[in-house]
């Protein structure tokens, strides 16, 4: 029962996706982390695998990059894989002082510039949130572990390389806004079209402040405690 973007069969998925923008990291998380991987997609090169994570059932598949692209793949896996969870993994910009490279966020609103919720024609705003019981799931695997992990909104952007420059972005922070990324207001309002959950966990790759910076390779290899956070998240919810 191949999609036109995912080449997997029905059942081929787990209960719970890990997904990270880049296909690289799925191959990372699949190697690191899980036992008896199998490969399930490879179609456009983003990369999807099912394997054991602490014994249960787990999946990971890269979303590539922006609205449009995790639009359609969460919204192929939350209705025609039978997914019932997708736990974005994602790196981000920060917009706070607080925050420092290498700083994990959980995002519980996901402010944006995109136009994603338009299709839906509601009659007024959408609010694009992370399901309260991945939230805080995630919350507790993350102390379960004493890993600081700092829950806030989001702004998820359509430009990387935005015309307005840096201060148009950073100027979210005076709504508490902690950082941007690209992808979690189309993964929050596809969970909430399909009746499913989603969270957007990421970690800080660059600071738009103070320009701290990671390199590519870091990004695809070094982000392991928001991995192992997201992990023991999708171990638990195989119980809920
Ligand atoms: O690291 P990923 O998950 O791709 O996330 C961030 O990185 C990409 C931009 O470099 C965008 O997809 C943004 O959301
Ligand atoms: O979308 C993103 C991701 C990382 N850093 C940014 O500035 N934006």
């Amino acid at each position: 029962m191949a999609t036109p973007h995912i080449s997997a069969e029905k059942g081929d998925f787990a209960k719970t996706v890990l997904m990270p923008g880049d296909p690289l990291r799925a191959k990372f998380i699949a190697e690191t982390f899980l036992t008896d991987a199998v490969e399930v997609n490879h179609t456009r090169g983003i990369l999807g695998y099912t394997g054991l994570y602490k014994g249960k059932r787990v999946s990971v598949m890269a979303s590539g990059m922006g609205c449009p692209s995790i639009g359609i793949y969460s919204h192929e896996l939350f209705n025609f894989y039978d997914v019932e969870n997708i736990i974005r993994i994602g790196s981000a910009g920060a917009l706070s002082e607080r925050l420092k490279v290498r700083d994990i966020v959980a995002g519980i609103g996901s402010n944006t510039t995109s136009s994603y919720a338009e299709q839906y024609h509601m009659p007024g705003t959408l609010a694009p949130t992370a399901d309260y019981t991945l939230l805080s799931t995630a919350v507790d695997c993350a102390k379960a572990r004493k890993i600081e992990m700092h829950v806030g909104n989001l702004l998820c952007s359509d430009a990387f390389y935005n015309e307005g420059g840096m201060a148009e972005t950073v100027s979210w922070a005076k709504m508490g806004t902690l950082a941007v990324e690209m992808e979690s207001t189309a993964l929050y309002l596809e969970a909430a079209r399909a009746g499913k959950r989603a969270l957007t966990i990421v970690t800080i790759s660059d600071h738009l402040i103070t320009g701290e910076a990671t390199t590519a390779e870091e990004r695809q290899n070094t982000f392991t405690q928001m991995m192992e956070i997201a992990l023991d998240t999708a171990a638990r919810m195989e119980e809920v």
